[in-house]
């Protein structure tokens, strides 16, 4: 099965006032994984670099710009009915407010109570490395 490679984004709030720390959306109930929230991003397209894709992901689904990103994790997982590659990138350098662009949930959550379960399998991983890490 090919692999889908794909951009994404944990979009951190400089200074956090509350315990919201993390930027996280909903995806739509009729798509992969659907229901479930997620870290913003999607799939690098042809002749995209990860840091481009992931400057495009973010503007087009969350209205922010990319000033700088710093590589977090690499994760492969095999959902049976897809092969995904998360290239996971860590954000806090950015321009403009966040929010559900494309009409889908968002919202500033706090990393210390997301629970994996609501999220796809592969982020498992991904919420423990920053569990751990705050
Ligand atoms: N954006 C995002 N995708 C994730 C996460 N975890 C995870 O398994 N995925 C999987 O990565 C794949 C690609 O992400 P996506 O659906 O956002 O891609 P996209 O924005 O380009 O969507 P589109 O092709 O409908 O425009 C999906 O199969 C999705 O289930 C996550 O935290 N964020
Ligand atoms: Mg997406």
């Amino acid at each position: 099965m090919k692999v889908v490679n794909v951009a994404v984004g944990i979009i951190l709030k400089a200074s956090p006032t509350s315990g919201d720390n993390v930027f996280v959306c909903r995806r739509p109930t009729n798509v992969h994984q659907g229901g479930k929230w997620e870290f913003p991003g999607g799939k690098i397209e042809g002749g995209e670099t990860t840091e481009q894709a992931l400057a495009r992901e973010l503007y087009e689904e969350i209205g922010i710009e990319v000033n700088s990103s710093m590589p977090l994790m690499v994760i492969e997982h095999d959902y049976g009915d897809k092969k995904v590659r998360l290239d996971i990138h860590t954000v806090t350098d950015f321009s403009g407010e966040p929010y559900g662009k494309e009409g889908q949930q968002g919202k500033w959550d706090s990393i210390a109570t997301l629970n994996p379960q609501d999220y796809p399998a592969a982020n498992i991983a991904i919420i423990e490395r920053l569990q751990h890490s705050c």
